[in-house]
Formats: C-alpha cells, structure tokens, sequence
C-alpha cells in the first residue's frame, strides 16, 4: 500500500473527548455541504436503527432485548446488527460525560434470525478517564457475541494528526445502489438469473444508503484491487446530540460490504460460506452517522481462508472519524462456465 499521507488536524479536528457538537460548531450549514437542509430532514423518517434496530428493551439491570430488521441472504444475523446493539447495551451502563472510543468483538456462533437476542452487561472496570464494559449477546442459552466496549471522559490532547481523506465525486454527483441497479435492470440484454438476482437487491430493506465512488460490476467477472470507496450514511433522520447513538449506528453500517473487498482480486471463485469472525473499532471524534460518510476500505491480506478488512469512515468535511479493522472466514470455490450463466 502507497504511504499515507499524514495531515495535522489541530484546530480542525477534536478528539472523540471533546464535547459533541464543538465541531459542528465550527461549521455553518452555509459552508458545510454535507448539512442537509432542516426542510429535508422534515420530509425525512425517523431512521428505523433508530426506532426500532438499536432500541433496545430492557429485561432487567444489565440485560437487554434486541430485535431483528434486514437479515442478510445468508439467513444469519447481520453483524453489524449485533455489534451495534452490544454497544448499545453497554452505553446504557456509563455516564454521559463518558464517549465511546473502541470496541473489540468476536463473533463466536451464527446469530438465529427466528429469535431475539438478549444482551447481558459486566460492568468490567469504572476508571477516572476509562471505563470498560464487557457484553454478552446470547440466543438459545448460548453466547454468539462477545464484546468488549471501551468508553473515556473529555480530555483534550495537543497530540493530534490523521490521515488525508482520499479525493472523491461529491455524493450529489454519484447515484446510490438501488439507483445503479434500475439502470442495469433496464439492460435488455441482461441474464435472466442477474436479473432476478438483481431484484433481490433491490427488494432488500437494508437500512443504510450507499453512492459508490465506483460502480460495481454486477454479475460481471472483472479483477480489482482489494479496495473500496462508498459514500454511506443511515436512512432518514437521526439528529445531533447523541454521540453514543452515532457511535451504535456506525457500527452498524460499518459492518456492510466490508468483508467483500477481500474478495475483489479473485472474480474467477465463488463464495460459499464467508462469515465475520471478529469486528474491532475506534471512534476519533464526533460525527452524525445520517450524513454521507466516506467508507474506504481495504484488504491488505488474505490467507488460511481467512481475509482481513481494514476501513477509515471519514466525516464529509475531510475528519477522519472512525477506523475499523475485521477478519472473516472466506470459503470459495472457482467459477465454472456452467455457473456464469
Ligand atoms: C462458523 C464459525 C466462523 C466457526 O467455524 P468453525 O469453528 O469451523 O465452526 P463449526 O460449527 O465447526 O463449523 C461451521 C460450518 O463450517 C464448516 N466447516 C468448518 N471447517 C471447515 C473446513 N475446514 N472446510 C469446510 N467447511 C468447514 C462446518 O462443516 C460447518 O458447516 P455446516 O455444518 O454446514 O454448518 C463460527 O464462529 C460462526 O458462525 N461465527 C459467527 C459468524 C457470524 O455470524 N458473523 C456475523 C455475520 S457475517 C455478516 O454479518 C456479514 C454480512 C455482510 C452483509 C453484506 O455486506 O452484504
């Protein structure tokens, strides 16, 4: 990978600890582009992560109900899902002056779509600066996610730097995926089964929304480079001021085609069983999770039929805002003439 360019982002950027909102502040919606304007996100419905995915029920002290929205075609649980509302779950046991900064988890059993989760909290350790919280998501009396959340008070540092956000189109000027796909759909020459397989797609309830800086190749056998870049943000409206709740739907999105980009060099193999097996995350700095968001990711490896995914979601005023890092179990079989069809 080409060396990264290294930007000091003292005065433009705060550290996760500094007070949400003191960036925005810095902003007004003349200047900052990625503001939708308050017309808008009247139009807009409440996002359902908000209303229903990440709202959680409370059982009992420290344990929790969560209940399922989009399931992925593999019929088990979408991990992301689960990620989002262990962190949820563990948010709930820390003050409000306490921010979300990382987050390590393993997913040890396929989550059952047919039933909820129950989210049990160990409150690990409380510190002056740091406090740790350890989450359990268990179905049928067994654990299918172990988590480990780490949250800290405000504490500005004259220590910051990050990254360039890559060069990309504006997200007005890209269309989204369900977009993409009409306009392949309206292909006569298009293979019946890319067809059906594209209106699947689309029939799909994912909750977020993505622009690819790219557009993919659907059904088509084309080699790339293990990197992605999409702009992504949650359907409908969230609103500012709450920084944990950014945090839960952030990992949420993070989550959603991020393993695939270790896939992207080898066209010519089919998956046959990929799967995440852990999820970690590191939260900078305040962002809103229902505004686009730059997703670069990249697979710097792969092997032992695993492949690992590193990604960067940077704040559309150039902030990098959270980094990400997976592996997963990645299962595939060479492409045959017959199965191309
Ligand atoms: C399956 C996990 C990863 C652990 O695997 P293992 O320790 O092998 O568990 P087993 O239960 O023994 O086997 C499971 C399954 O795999 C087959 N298997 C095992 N080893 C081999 C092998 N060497 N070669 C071939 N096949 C093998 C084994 O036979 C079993 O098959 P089955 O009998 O047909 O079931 C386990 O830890 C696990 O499942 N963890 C949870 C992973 C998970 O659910 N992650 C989150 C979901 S993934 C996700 O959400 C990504 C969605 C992205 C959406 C998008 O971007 O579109």
């Amino acid at each position: 990978m080409a060396e990264r360019e290294v930007k000091d982002v003292a005065g433009v950027a705060e550290s996760v600890c500094d007070p949400p909102g003191a960036a925005e502040s810095q902003l007004s919606a003349e200047d900052d582009s990625s503001v939708r304007p308050a017309a808008l996100y009247k139009q807009d419905l409440k996002s359902v992560l908000v209303t229903s995915v990440l709202n959680l029920e409370q059982l009992d002290a420290d344990l929790y109900r969560g209940t399922h929205h989009w399931v992925p075609r593999t019929q088990r649980l979408f991990g992301g899902q689960i990620v989002g509302q262990a962190l949820v779950a563990a948010a709930k046991s820390v003050s409000d002056n306490l921010y979300a900064h990382s987050l390590h988890c393993y997913f040890v059993r396929a989550g059952d779509p047919k039933v909820p989760v129950l989210y049990q909290v160990d409150r690990t350790r409380d510190g002056r600066s740091f406090t740790v919280r350890s989450v359990k998501a268990i179905q049928h009396g067994q654990p299918i996610l172990i988590c480990q959340a780490s949250f800290q008070t405000v504490q500005p540092s004259p220590l910051q730097h990050q990254f360039t956000m890559p060069v990309v189109p504006q997200p007005e000027d890209l269309l989204t995926v369900e977009e993409l796909i009409r306009l392949y759909l309206s292909k006569p020459d298009l293979a019946e089964k890319s067809r059906q397989g594209l209106n699947k797609l689309l029939a799909s309830d994912v909750p977020i929304e993505i622009k690819p800086i790219q557009p993919p190749h659907f059904y088509r056998v084309v080699k790339a480079e293990p990197k992605t870049l999409f702009w992504v943000r949650a359907r409908g409206y969230i609103g500012e001021g709450n920084m944990k709740l950014h945090c839960c739907v952030a990992a949420y999105v993070s989550d959603y085609a991020f393993l695939g980009t270790a896939l992207l060099p080898y066209p010519n193999y089919r998956v046959q069983f990929s799967a995440s097996l852990d999820h970690a995350m590191w939260f900078h700095t305040t962002f809103r999770s229902d505004e686009w968001m730059l997703y670069e990711c990249e697979s710097p490896w792969a092997g032992g039929c695993r492949g690992l995914v590193q990604g960067r979601l940077w704040r559309r005023d150039g902030v990098l805002a959270v980094s990400c890092s997976q592996e997963g179990v990645l299962r595939v079989k060479p492409v045959t003439e017959s199965s191309k069809l």
